[in-house]
């Protein structure tokens, strides 16, 4: 007998969406059982439902855009290398000291800026639409306008602050002061680099438009201005 399998890209994003499901149900359950493992549940339902809702959202907010990489699973081996540094961290010193993964208001902190984060970053991608790409674009598209308004209107980079605020609670939430320092050092670094680079192509785009914007709006980020941009 001959089976038919099908490989395709459907079938890829299925089991991504399956794994990252089956994931968030594990989470759902530690969360709720008596284990001392409850706060790494709270964890597991943050990254689960981050990954998630990142292909989600830009399905519905962009999806000429959407691929297989919406899922920013594949962000970066530095990404990977932090993901899996808390979660040693975590059972080192869970190991050590079980009484340090017990501080439940610091983990209710770290709670509230996972949320905090997540929903300032999804509001952004809502708000830009089109305008919003996972991959920072070099060349403007014919459709490509400046976005001000909403969360545009607080922050030159919502979408930055959402994620920035959201990977340093993740580590508040499992109580992880090493990951929590380098975290914290690690995603401002890698902000800033990109928030000089995006507002490069942003200056290319917009001219005059994004100076003026510039002048009003603060990135967000602490200690962030953004590019220079000679007088
Ligand atoms: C990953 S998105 C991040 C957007 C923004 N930096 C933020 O944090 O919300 C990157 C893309 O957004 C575009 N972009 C950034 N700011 C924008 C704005 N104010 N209006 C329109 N497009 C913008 C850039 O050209 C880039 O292709």
């Amino acid at each position: 007998t001959k089976v038919l399998i099908y490989w395709g890209t459907l079938y890829q994003v299925a089991v991504r969406a399956g794994f990252l499901g089956f994931a968030f149900g594990c989470g759902v359950l530690l969360s709720y059982g008596q284990s001392s493992w409850r706060h790494f549940g709270w964890y597991l339902c943050s990254l689960t439902f981050f990954h998630y809702s990142e292909y989600l959202v830009t399905a519905v907010s962009n999806p000429r855009s959407l691929s297989l990489d919406s899922f920013l699973l594949n962000h970066s081996l530095e990404y990977n290398i932090a993901a899996a540094s808390s979660w040693i961290e975590f059972t080192i010193e869970k190991l050590i000291y079980p009484e340090m993964k017990e501080v439940t208001w610091l983990s209710l902190l770290g709670l509230a800026m996972v949320i905090f984060g997540e929903l300032l970053r999804k509001v952004a991608m809502v708000t830009a639409g089109t305008n919003f790409n996972h991959i920072v674009q070099n060349e403007k598209a014919d459709s490509h306008i400046l976005v001000t308004s909403g969360v545009y209107s607080w922050f030159r980079h919502p979408s930055y602050v959402g994620w920035f605020y959201w990977s340093i609670g993740t580590q508040v939430l499992l109580c992880n002061p090493v990951c929590m320092v380098g975290y914290t050092l690690a995603s401002w670094r890698f902000f800033r680099e990109r928030i000089e680079e995006e507002e490069l192509t942003l200056v290319q785009f917009f001219g005059e438009d994004y100076l003026e914007y510039k002048k009003v709006v603060p990135t967000g980020l602490p200690f962030i201005q953004g590019i220079k941009v000679e007088p």
